[in-house]
């Protein structure tokens, strides 16, 4: 077995704010297949601690970049889980990142430093008992454990380190005086190690330490090499030509199967369709919507300008003005929740608002509404337009990123040959996004063809298989020096 040290700041369903945390819990069981064993590093925040009631401490730092901490061995499902149980940085109420009115905590720097220390001594044999072949680090809380690996082994020998992109946007940059405080050598301060801009930058300093780098689709691979995607690194994305490797995202089907699925009243399959209409009017019942013969457009998002919310919300009326409701889960910029429950008041019974965050919740609008829309300006992969596509609920997408891979579009030709699978629009703006709705709404009066999309998406193979089977080639390549 190819052992690999999986290191994020989320992971399902011990602690989720995204799709970082879908992927980050999955990745243990899709790589199993392929030989590879995916132990999981997290910071110990109370869910983490709470949940791993009977975990061992397997090693102690009197001092991780200031506090004590230990590491505790645990089980994430089947697989093993190592918690940084540091409680001066993580045992504390409110998010991941954030305190409980969204604040970010003014001590992320550290935070994520420590987590990514503790990652770099595991991956470079100071912790007796543990040895990795590959260092797996997810995002920016994650990026400075390649950066550690490269400047500041430990006394074994350093895994190879892959850092993943789940979103570029999210880039961890602080002030140069934290430099003193991470326990880098000078040297690490330059272009081509943590330095951006002259600042730190923990994203980039994991993309330039790292031997490999993914990112969470083939088209997003592509995109950030631009600078309207690439936000200041598609420079460093450039110069890194072959090593970044664009590996879609899969969904896990013992947590997204509309079969097996516990929070729908109804389960059902592409050939039980029909099943599905309890499940709508419980949409209709907790959205407050009244019934109709129109489709039932949902919402399952984070509310910002990444997932083009403010197009969405300037969309409402036209979207009601076609026979259409809408049922929308999400939280986010206040300013769009404010928009969004604005619009459930302007049209009651047409529009249904749930702001907050509820997983069983999304279960039953993938389950229930007739489609999800994905207005998103880029989209690394997007995991909702997949569930859609496993669940019948027909994704409508903007072109770009892993929504461009995923979703087969609707156009006369894709129909005739019965591959279609839900909505493409090339641009997020208003007349396009109003454009892509009018066509959902057309085809789904003409019942035939939206049926024929629904049993098209959920016939199709998004499982893990052949994205874990390239994580593990690429791991596999590194550790024998071929990559
Ligand atoms: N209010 C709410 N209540 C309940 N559930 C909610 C919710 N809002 C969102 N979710 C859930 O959170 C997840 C969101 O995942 P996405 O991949 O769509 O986007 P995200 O931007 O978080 O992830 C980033 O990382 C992932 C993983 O690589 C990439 O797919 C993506 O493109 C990138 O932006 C889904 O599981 C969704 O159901």
């Amino acid at each position: 077995m190819l052992s690999v040290l999986s290191v994020a700041s989320e992971a399902y369903p011990l602690v989720k704010t995204g799709g970082l945390a879908d992927v980050v819990g999955a990745l243990p069981a899709a790589l199993a297949p392929h030989g590879v064993q995916v132990t999981t590093l997290l910071p110990g925040y109370p869910a983490v601690t709470a949940a791993a009631k009977r975990a061992k401490a397997v090693h102690q730092w009197p001092d991780l970049l200031g506090h004590p901490a230990r590491l505790l061995a645990s089980k994430l499902g089947d697989h093993p889980l190592l918690i940084l149980d540091a409680p001066e940085l993580f045992a504390r109420p409110g998010g991941p990142y954030a305190d409980a009115t969204g604040r970010d905590w003014d001590d992320n720097w550290r935070r994520f430093a420590a987590l990514a220390r503790a990652a770099a001594d595991l991956a470079s044999g100071a912790v007796p008992g543990h040895t990795y072949a590959v260092l797996h680090a997810h995002d920016w809380q994650a990026g400075l454990a390649p950066a550690y690996l490269r400047f500041a082994p430990g006394p074994g020998r350093a895994a190879k380190a892959v850092a993943t992109v789940h979103n570029i946007a999210f880039q961890g940059r602080y002030d140069a005086e934290i430099f003193p405080h991470l326990g880098l050598p000078e040297s690490a301060w330059s272009v081509d190690g943590i330095e951006y801009y002259g600042g730190v930058g923990y994203l980039k300093a994991g993309l330039e330490a790292a031997d490999a780098v993914t990112t969470v689709s083939p088209t997003y691979a592509d995109e950030i090499r631009e600078p309207r995607f690439g936000m200041g690194l598609e420079g460093l994305i450039a110069a890194k030509g072959e090593r970044v490797h664009g590996i879609v995202n899969g969904i896990d089907p013992a947590i997204w199967s509309p079969e097996i699925d516990a929070a729908l009243p109804a389960r059902y399959s592409a050939r039980t369709l029909p099943k599905r209409a309890a499940n709508k009017r419980a949409v209709e019942q907790r959205f407050e919507l009244d019934p109709g013969p129109g489709p039932i457009f949902c919402v399952v998002s984070r509310l910002t300008w990444q997932k083009g919310m403010d197009v969405l919300a300037s969309a409402v009326d036209a979207l009601v003005g076609m026979s259409g409701r809408l049922a929308l889960l999400g939280s986010g910029d206040q300013a769009l929740e404010a928009a969004f429950r604005e619009a459930a008041q302007r049209f009651p019974g047409r529009v249904g608002v749930r702001v907050g965050y509820d997983e069983a919740l999304s279960h039953l609008l993938q389950g229930g509404a007739d489609a999800i829309l994905i207005p998103s300006r880029f989209e690394p992969c997007g995991l909702t337009q997949l569930y859609g596509l496993a669940y019948g609920c027909v994704p409508i997408v903007a072109r770009t990123g892993g929504l461009a891979d995923t979703v087969i579009d609707a156009n006369e030709a894709a129909i005739a040959a019965g591959v279609a699978t839900g909505i493409q629009f090339p641009e997020v703006t208003l007349p396009h996004l109003t454009r892509a709705i009018t066509r959902a709404v057309d085809l789904y009066d003409r019942r035939t063809p939206w049926t024929q999309m629904q049993k098209n998406g959920m016939r199709q193979d998004f499982s893990w298989g052949a994205s874990g089977r390239r994580y593990a080639q690429l791991f596999a390549s590194l550790v024998e020096g071929l990559e």
